[in-house]
């Protein structure tokens, strides 16, 4: 019997074997599409006659257990923008490794779930899987981490939702001292600017005179480059970016990996952006690291040891958090990984969403005009007298609560860029079944027909696909052109002015886990963009005019496909008012 049973065997050829392999892989993925394709088709049909308490419709899939995990891994905006557009509730689920993804794109229904049932959704394991998948966290310390988060998290929001918070006064303090000097006009690499040197200068002289007239540059490089020079000090001090130079590009890096990251894929791959990536992180995490060893020589009484000097000017928010840490026993590989999220979040997303409003906004002449008469009273650029013969740079006074208070067409044109350029993502899982309600409004923009609600399960991830919803144009006309005045009121308050309308926008995330830089990101946002616009003039390099480029994602707020040139000269401040 055993001998026959060889012998089969051995008459089978290996290029049988794979093709059974093959035909059976074959059966399982059909039958598989064929049953998740029904059971969607009943999903998607009112439960009954009811419109309520519907089941979430789990689109098909071809592979069981591992489910719409392939096509998310091949090209993940591109599969979801095409879920939305096939799902007409505004809600579907995807299956991956088992378990039930809901995913959200009307705003009522994403409200309903993280304002409304707020306390019954967590974001802890998402927040945890994040630090450990992208930030690098020891998955060993959770308990750790757990222990200590209610305390640091508090008092991060204390310094940065407090107005004006301490980082907002060190950034605008910044932006007024190196604002007038985005440029230099120097052609030497020795006293060029950091950001100048990162932008690739020319300097164009005027045929006239022979005098230096405007200077050519790389737009994102510049932006981003000063942005996150101003901008980071203010949180982990100067020092941070004079011992570690390099810290941008590390930033840049880390967020090109983002998604590699999140997709938990290993290292070993042979994936230049995430070994880029791996390297980098590992580079902030041991800058991070030595700042708090520093910040332990300081509370112990010693002096800092090298390479640290001087950490006063090192953030309230941070030292209180290493004071908390430290208090808790909190182990180094949580705590770098943590404040490693902070200083990504600070150098990536405030710095994209400024380049995307100046090149808007530097492309519409109308505009700008608009945008220099608003902000005015609140930025003004002045040419001091010439002293001994030697031209000074121009002076800058901010008044960044007047910015933000009076001046709606800036704010505007902020919000229009993060419906056009972020993708905001809110995640949770569900800690006990729950019902989410759809508005009247939504109903009739969406599908035309009665509110519905649907009933989601605990130990059920959801997440909110607000991308899907800034470009719907059932309820952003145009969804793809600029128009800063859809987020304008149509009437004038009893001050003349047209106020800010957000309406269903959610750029922060929503409810108790919306961003809690908001506040600071949009102070700061409307500081630089202001100064900007009162002390330099721009026009692009490109014949053509301005264009604005394409955009590839990253993570929250997207990054232009390629940087464009253009030149920049100093605003004739004797003629302005
Ligand atoms: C244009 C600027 C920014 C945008 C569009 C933005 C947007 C977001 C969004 C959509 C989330 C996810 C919220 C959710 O889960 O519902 C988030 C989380 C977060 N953001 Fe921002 N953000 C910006 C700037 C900043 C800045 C400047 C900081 C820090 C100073 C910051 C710190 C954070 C932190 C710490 C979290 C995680 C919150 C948590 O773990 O609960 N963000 N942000």
């Amino acid at each position: 019997m055993f001998a026959k049973l060889v012998s089969t065997i051995e008459s089978i050829s290996p290029t049988t074997i794979t093709l059974q392999v093959f035909l059976l892989l074959a059966a399982i993925a059909c039958s598989t599409r064929f049953i998740s394709g029904r059971n969607y088709k009943s999903d998607l049909s009112p439960n009954g006659t009811s419109w309520d308490g519907r089941k979430v419709a789990t689109l098909p899939y071809w592979f069981p257990y591992f489910g719409h995990l392939l096509p998310l891994t091949i090209n993940l905006d591109r599969f979801l923008q095409k879920c939305c557009q096939r799902s007409p509730p505004g809600i579907f689920s995807l299956k991956i490794f088992g378990s039930k993804y809901h995913m959200i794109f009307t705003p009522s229904l994403t409200r309903s779930l993280f304002e409304g049932h707020s306390t019954a959704i967590s974001s802890d394991s998402v927040r945890w899987f994040l630090l450990v998948n992208v930030f690098g966290a020891n998955k060993r310390h959770k308990q750790e981490h757990l222990r200590a988060h209610g305390d640091a998290h508090a008092c991060l929001l204390d310094q940065l939702l407090s107005n004006p918070s301490e980082m907002l006064r060190a950034t605008v303090h910044g932006i007024r001292e190196h604002g007038p000097n985005l440029v230099s006009f120097s052609d030497s690499i020795v006293d060029q600017n950091p950001w100048e040197r990162a932008a690739a200068p020319i300097i164009h002289t005027d045929i006239i005179t022979g005098d230096a007239s405007s200077v050519e540059i790389s737009l994102f490089a510049l932006i981003r480059t000063f942005v996150a020079n101003v901008a980071l000090p203010s949180l982990v001090g100067r020092e941070f970016l004079e011992n570690y130079p390099e810290i941008l590009e590390d930033i840049q890096d880390l967020g090109d990996g983002f998604k590699y990251f999140v997709l938990g894929l290993p290292r070993w791959l042979p994936i230049p952006s995430l070994t880029k990536a791996h390297i980098a992180r590992r580079k902030l995490l041991g800058a991070i690291s030595s700042l708090h060893g520093a910040l332990d020589q300081l509370a112990a009484g010693n002096e800092a040891n090298q390479p640290w000097r001087d950490l006063d000017d090192v953030s309230a928010m941070l030292k209180g958090r290493h004071a908390i840490w430290n208090a808790y026993g909190t182990p180094r590989d949580v705590r770098d990984p943590s404040d490693l999220s902070l200083l990504w979040a600070m150098g990536t997303k405030t710095t994209n969403l400024i380049f995307w409003i100046l090149v808007q906004v530097y492309s519409n002449p109308e505009l700008i005009q608009k945008l220099r008469d608003e902000v005015h009273p609140f930025a003004k650029a002045s040419q001091p007298s010439q002293v001994f013969g030697l031209p000074e740079p121009a002076r800058l006074e901010i008044n960044d609560a007047g910015l933000v208070q009076s001046c709606p067409l800036l704010k505007a044109c902020l919000y229009e860029c993060l419906r056009l350029h972020s993708k905001p993502v809110s995640m949770g899982t569900v800690q006990k079944d729950l019902s989410i309600l759809e508005s009247p409004e939504d109903s009739r923009s969406v599908n035309g027909e009665r509110p519905q609600s649907f009933v989601l399960e605990a130990g059920d991830s959801a997440a909110s696909l607000s991308d899907a919803h800034q470009h719907d144009p059932h309820y952003y006309e145009s969804p793809n052109s600029f128009q800063p005045g859809r987020f304008l009121s149509s009437s004038e308050s009893v001050q003349g002015q047209r106020t800010l309308v957000r309406g269903t926008l959610q750029p922060w995330g929503s409810g108790e886990f919306a961003c809690p830089g908001r506040v600071f990101a949009e102070q700061q946002v409307m500081a630089f963009v202001a100064a900007i616009l009162v002390l330099w003039d721009m026009e692009p390099v490109d014949s053509r005019g301005w264009i604005v480029p394409t955009q590839r994602t990253s993570a929250i707020v997207s990054l232009p496909s390629a940087d464009i040139r253009a030149r920049l000269r100093p605003r004739d401040l004797s003629k302005t008012k």
